[in-house]
């Protein structure tokens, strides 16, 4: 009967049929071990020639890398196996033969294997890594589904930005001007007025001309908006969500994260409440660990985040940032408006800003002020100042990347290996 890789489980010691490809083989004159892939995951197979018919033998000796085939066996229990089954083949039937496949067992630079990334999918570390993906988008959907929120779609294509005018890819929207759209969020606190709590999952895109391990010009972001919370609400619903996708992951991912050689030690206690530390505190912190090019009113760089993120050992939330280096939508803080009710919340290990948000300015006079400031001028805001005009309340949101979340949980240097196509600098292909 035919299965798949991930179902084996429930057929010990049947005789079943995998189609698939090979990924790696070994073999000797007696017999041959192949790795065998179908997509749901990588199992061994094991040919003995005194146990199959020559031709069988014959094709386990010459197929060739990633060839296709179906794969008829008996399934046996293998403690050495990371599956911890195996199987013992008795047919082999090849699909179609994979000549000279590009990515061999041996090392490839980054850039031959970017060139490659619509085969380099394929690899167990890459599998390994959309399955880890997956999960997070899988646990996302549950967490807030079991929390009340509504998803709601914000477009792609629009006429305002969120994030300021610096970083916009501009296109034309017949005889009007769009851009591909920064962050849903301005429709997400429309959107939060009609439904009270929203989530937003989609890509965003950023034409920052940022070359580091932590940028992708088109990213994923899950984009929550809550009616009725402020910000300290808010940081309870992202400490509780990012807990709960963390340890989905160990509890789901177990040989993804082995495959990766994950320590998985550095997760287990990514657990709710995280730490807080204001901007002003972390300035101190920075001071004391010698950094001295950074004073306050200047926004935080990657080092500096990484070094604030070494005196925690689980996510820490930074807060109260100066008004002056963030969003114009933010609002102030009552006691002391030279700095916002904000937050970033700066992963473990070095990988940074995983979540920005902040509760939003919900008085229609300071909002037209901040249009003002930050000339926002034109039709394409006038929608969500509106907002201000009918029924306002406090509210908060916050904005969490897929890619870098992905690679933080995984344990990878890059983003790029966090996306199925990554788009960076420079690079449009595949
Ligand atoms: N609804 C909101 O309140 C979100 C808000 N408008 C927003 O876009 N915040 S953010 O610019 O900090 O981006 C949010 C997160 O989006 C991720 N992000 C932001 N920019 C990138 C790039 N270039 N590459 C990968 N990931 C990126 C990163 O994790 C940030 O913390
Ligand atoms: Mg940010």
């Amino acid at each position: 009967m035919k299965t798949t890789i991930d179902k084996v489980h429930e057929h010990v010691g049947e005789e079943v049929t995998l189609g698939g490809w090979l990924a790696n083989k070994r073999s000797s004159g007696k017999i041959a071990f192949l790795q065998l892939r179908d997509g749901t995951g990588f199992i061994q197979g094991v040919v003995v020639k005194a146990e199959v018919n020559e031709e069988t033998f014959e094709l386990a000796k010459r197929i060739t890398q990633e060839s296709s085939l179906y794969v008829t066996g008996t399934i046996v229990k293998d403690e050495r196996s990371p599956l911890g089954y195996e199987m013992h083949v008795k047919k082999l039937e090849l699909i179609h033969e994979a000549v000279d496949y590009p990515i061999t067992p041996k090392n490839h630079g980054t850039e031959f294997l970017m060139d490659h990334r619509h085969l380099w999918l394929r690899s167990r570390k890459q599998h390994a890594l959309m399955k880890i993906r997956n999960e997070v988008i899988r646990a996302t959907y549950e967490f807030f589904n079991e929390q009340g929120f509504i998803k709601v779609d914000p477009p792609i294509l629009t006429g305002a930005s969120a994030e300021g005018t610096t970083e916009l890819f501009h296109t034309k929207y017949f005889d009007e001007d769009a851009y591909l759209s920064q962050s849903g969020q301005l429709y997400m606190e429309a959107a939060a007025m009609a439904f009270g709590k929203v989530f937003s999952f989609g890509p965003t895109f950023r034409a920052e001309k940022s070359k580091t391990r932590r940028h992708l010009i088109e990213f994923w972001m899950i984009e929550p908006e809550m009616a009725f919370m402020d910000h300290e609400d808010s940081l309870e619903l992202q400490e509780q969500y990012v807990s709960y996708i963390v340890q989905s992951v160990l509890k789901n991912c177990q040989i993804e994260l082995k495959t990766l050689d994950r320590d998985t030690s550095k997760l287990e206690n990514v657990q709710a409440p995280f730490p807080r530390i204001t901007y002003d505190d972390a300035i101190k912190l920075l001071h004391e660990k010698g950094f001295d090019d950074i004073e306050w009113g200047e926004d935080f760089g990657a080092p500096h985040e990484t070094a604030i993120a070494e005196s925690f050992d689980k996510p820490v939330f930074i807060t109260h940032y100066p008004a002056k280096i963030k969003a114009f939508y933010m609002k102030p803080d009552p006691d002391r408006p030279e700095v916002v009710l904000c937050a970033d919340l700066i992963a473990p290990e070095g990988y940074g800003e995983i979540i920005g948000g902040s509760q939003r300015i919900d008085d229609l006079e300071l909002m037209e002020k901040r249009y003002e400031e930050h000339h926002l001028h034109g039709p394409a805001y006038e929608w969500y100042l509106e907002l201000r005009k009918y029924g306002s309340v406090p509210h908060s949101g916050f904005g969490l990347g897929l890619e870098r979340t992905v690679a933080w949980i995984a344990g990878i240097e890059h983003v790029r290996e966090a996306i199925p196509f990554p788009r960076l600098l420079n690079r449009l292909y595949p």
